[in-house]
């Protein structure tokens, strides 16, 4: 018998890492977080100077790319070039520039062939021994793991995604801060739903919605999910 496979998509801030990362490891899956390979892979190209608008110079660096990424739900590091990045990516700087590589159809041609070679290994063998993963990102459920045994649409209204992303990145949620992460949140799902469909779940993708659930209520939630429509 071959793994789980749980796929769980979402716009930002609706707490698809937090999550994702608890069903992993309420379940004893690896954790496999494809929003930090796009990160990784703009930090990368940042870092070789190749301009972002050049969209077949970031494809290439992508390809290049020297990406390793722990699968361990309780300590999921990423490495590029042997250096952990893990804090790095998540830099503003990284976040404004993000949606370039990922509007770009050739990286993601790339950066996809990568994730199903994870999350086929991992239904096999690999980090969990073939127990299986939770992959989330924003095109896990449709595109890269569309036959996945659980698919869930994570989401949660703007006003609680912004106010979750705020706190998180200045201690607070008051105007201000709110303010100053919309672009990371508003600004940079606008840019991604160009060329993938997050916003609404495709047939046969449970949605959970997490505005009114704290992060414990929202884990269980899922959990829910999988018991329902993968019962083990
Ligand atoms: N259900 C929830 N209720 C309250 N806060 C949450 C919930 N889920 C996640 N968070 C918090 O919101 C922030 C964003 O969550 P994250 O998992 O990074 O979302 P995403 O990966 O979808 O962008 C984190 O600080 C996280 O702890
Ligand atoms: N499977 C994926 C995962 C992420 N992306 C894009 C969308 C985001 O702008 C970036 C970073 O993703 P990440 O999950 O870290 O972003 P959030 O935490 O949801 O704000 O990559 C994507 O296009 N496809």
């Amino acid at each position: 018998m071959s793994g789980l496979v749980v796929a769980i998509d979402g716009p930002s801030g609706s707490g698809k890492s937090s999550v994702a990362r608890g069903v992993a490891v309420a379940l004893g899956l690896a954790y496999l977080d494809t929003g930090a390979m796009y990160r990784a892979a703009t930090l990368w190209c940042l870092t070789q100077g190749t301009p972002l608008t050049d969209r077949h110079a970031v494809a290439e660096q992508v390809r290049a790319l020297p990406l390793e990424i722990d699968l361990d739900p309780a300590a999921p590091a990423v490495r590029v070039a042997g250096e952990d990045v893990s804090v790095a990516i998540r830099a503003t700087e990284i976040s404004s520039a993000v949606s370039a590589v990922a509007t770009n159809l050739e990286a993601r041609a790339e950066l996809g062939r990568r994730q199903r070679t994870v999350i086929e290994d991992e239904s096999t063998g690999g980090w969990s021994g073939g127990r299986g993963v939770v992959a989330e990102g924003r095109d896990i459920t449709t595109a890269i793991a569309p036959d996945a045994d659980v698919r869930v649409l994570l989401t949660a209204s703007e006003a609680a995604r912004l106010s979750r992303r705020a706190k998180e990145l200045h201690g607070s949620d008051d105007e201000a801060a709110v303010a100053a992460t919309r672009d990371q949140v508003v600004r940079r799902d606008a840019d991604d739903a160009t060329v993938v469909e997050f916003q609404v779940a495709a047939d046969g993708v449970v949605t959970v919605d997490s505005s009114d659930l704290n992060l414990e209520q929202t884990v269980a939630a899922v959990l829910d999910v999988v018991a329902q429509v993968a019962p083990r």
